[in-house]
């Protein structure tokens, strides 16, 4: 892996162009081109775009109850137990996510609030056109049903020899109500506008490759969306008292997840960034992911040497990981220094795929610096507000004069005739 020694401000460049470009020219036409087919074609262009991109020629999108309980039925205890587990962590987590709306009443006359309603119907996209990912659909899955949504409907790319049974137990455990196999930006597009057999969303939620984060932010406004979750990064901080094994073994976790991943460490000891290094190296040969791991590895990930615990932080600041290990002495001393990051791990016992399917807090994270604005996936996620309003004549007259001057000030006098024509003062 690649040790740079350079000053902060360089270093900061290099993050900078090492970050995921959210506007790649050739896929954003590519995706344009398949969602204004998928509008205009429905399940016939969905069905040609399964074709091509997954090799498989879907006659029914949706999966039928029986092969779903059948999944289960067949699972391996051991893969069922795992995912109880996972789920009870996940929803004891989520739980304290929940909100209520409030009344506010403070005011004499006044009556202000907002309520809470969870979203209708909304689509969750489960990657898998290079691995299965039912830890992933517990992760949408669960909050939406926390929330209270209507209808949780899920997509996920066809396979050649079926949906991995896992994924399709996942959802069973998790109350999904129905499944969609069709992946890619065409799953999105098909999400955002409906097709014959596909019903449109209110929102679409969940990560995958480059094609469908870029389909999911074309098709923002129509639908919402949660977040851009694209390929997996993480950010490791670690001094001296870290383990070089095990700093490698945490960057590959993310590394084999795609070959646009970002695995990066910062630290302060040169003698530890060349034990990762090789360790990286030797590490990678046992992975049955090498390819795709090494790829990431030469392409987005990097070592970089800094002076000072401090110069660590804010390098990591700008690159705003999705995951952020703190492999530091006395790691919770510093969390106040973390600006930017999905979800933090702190210590050697917090390795990165600890959070990726048991601990409980959500592992869909914002991904490419968008940290900065974005938080992890949650129950709010699946939720929208409604505030509302009730003045009596009194607490009205009290603010009429302010609300018609600014009325005025805008030039809109209907508005301020509007207020005045619950009073004596209005006039025709
Ligand atoms: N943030 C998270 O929580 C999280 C969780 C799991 C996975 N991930 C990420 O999700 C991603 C999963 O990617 P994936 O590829 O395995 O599965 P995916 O389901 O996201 O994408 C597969 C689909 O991409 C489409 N596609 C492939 N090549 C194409 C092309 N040339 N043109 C147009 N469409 C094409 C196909 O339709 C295929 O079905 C990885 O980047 C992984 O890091 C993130
Ligand atoms: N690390 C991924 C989130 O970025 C989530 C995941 C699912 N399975 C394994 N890992
Ligand atoms: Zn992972």
């Amino acid at each position: 892996m690649k040790i740079i020694n350079k000053d902060l401000a360089s270093l900061k460049r290099l993050v900078q162009t090492k970050t995921q470009q959210l506007t790649d020219l050739k896929v954003e036409s590519a995706v344009r081109d398949i969602i204004a087919n998928v509008i205009e074609k429905g399940d016939a262009a969905v069905k040609a775009y399964e074709a091509q991109f997954d090799n498989v020629d879907v006659t029914d999108f949706k999966l039928s109850q029986a092969v779903i309980d059948d999944a289960y039925a067949n699972l391996d205890p051991q893969v069922k137990d795992a995912l109880l587990l996972a789920k009870r962590n996940i929803t004891s987590f989520h739980e304290k996510e929940k909100a209520t709306g409030f009344i506010d009443a403070e005011q004499p006359g006044v009556l202000r609030g907002q309520k809470l309603l969870p979203l209708k119907r909304v689509g969750l996209y489960v990657p898998g056109g290079t691995a299965a990912y039912p830890s992933t659909l517990l992760m949408s899955a669960l909050p939406a049903k926390i929330a209270g949504v209507s209808e949780v409907i899920m997509v996920t790319p066809p396979q050649v020899d079926g949906i991995n049974p896992a994924v399709l137990a996942a959802a069973k455990i998790a109350g999904v109500d129905a499944i969609y196999q069709v992946g890619g930006a065409q799953a999105i597009a098909a999400l955002a506008y409906g097709t014959e057999s596909i019903p449109a969303v209110d929102k679409i939620i969940g990560p995958g490759n480059v094609f469908v984060a870029t389909a999911k932010k074309q098709v923002f406004g129509q639908v919402a969306i949660d977040m851009v979750a694209g390929p997996s990064e993480i950010g490791i901080l670690a001094d001296d008292s870290a383990d070089p094994r095990q700093l490698a073994a945490d960057l590959l976790s993310q590394a084999e997840h795609d070959q646009r991943a970002r695995p990066i460490l910062i630290t302060d000891s040169a003698d530890l960034a060349q034990a990762v290094s090789d360790n990286v190296t030797s590490q990678l040969k046992v992975l049955p992911r090498e390819a795709i791991a090494t790829e990431a590895v030469n392409e987005k990930g990097f070592i970089a040497v800094v002076a000072k615990v401090e110069e660590m932080f804010d390098l990591m600041n700008t690159v705003a990981p999705e995951h952020l290990e703190v492999q530091l002495k006395n790691p919770t001393q510093y969390l106040n220094l973390i600006k930017n990051a999905g979800s933090v791990f702190l210590g050697r016992y917090a390795s990165e795929p600890l959070g990726d399917y048991v601990a409980g807090p959500n592992h869909i994270l914002p991904t490419s610096g968008t940290a900065r604005f974005s938080s992890p996936l949650g129950v709010y996620d699946f939720v929208k507000r409604t505030s509302f309003i009730q003045y009596t004549k009194d607490a009205l007259a009290k603010e009429a004069p302010a609300i018609t001057t600014l009325a005025r000030v805008e030039g809109l006098e209907g508005h301020a005739r509007a207020i005045e024509s619950r009073f004596d003062t209005y006039y025709d």
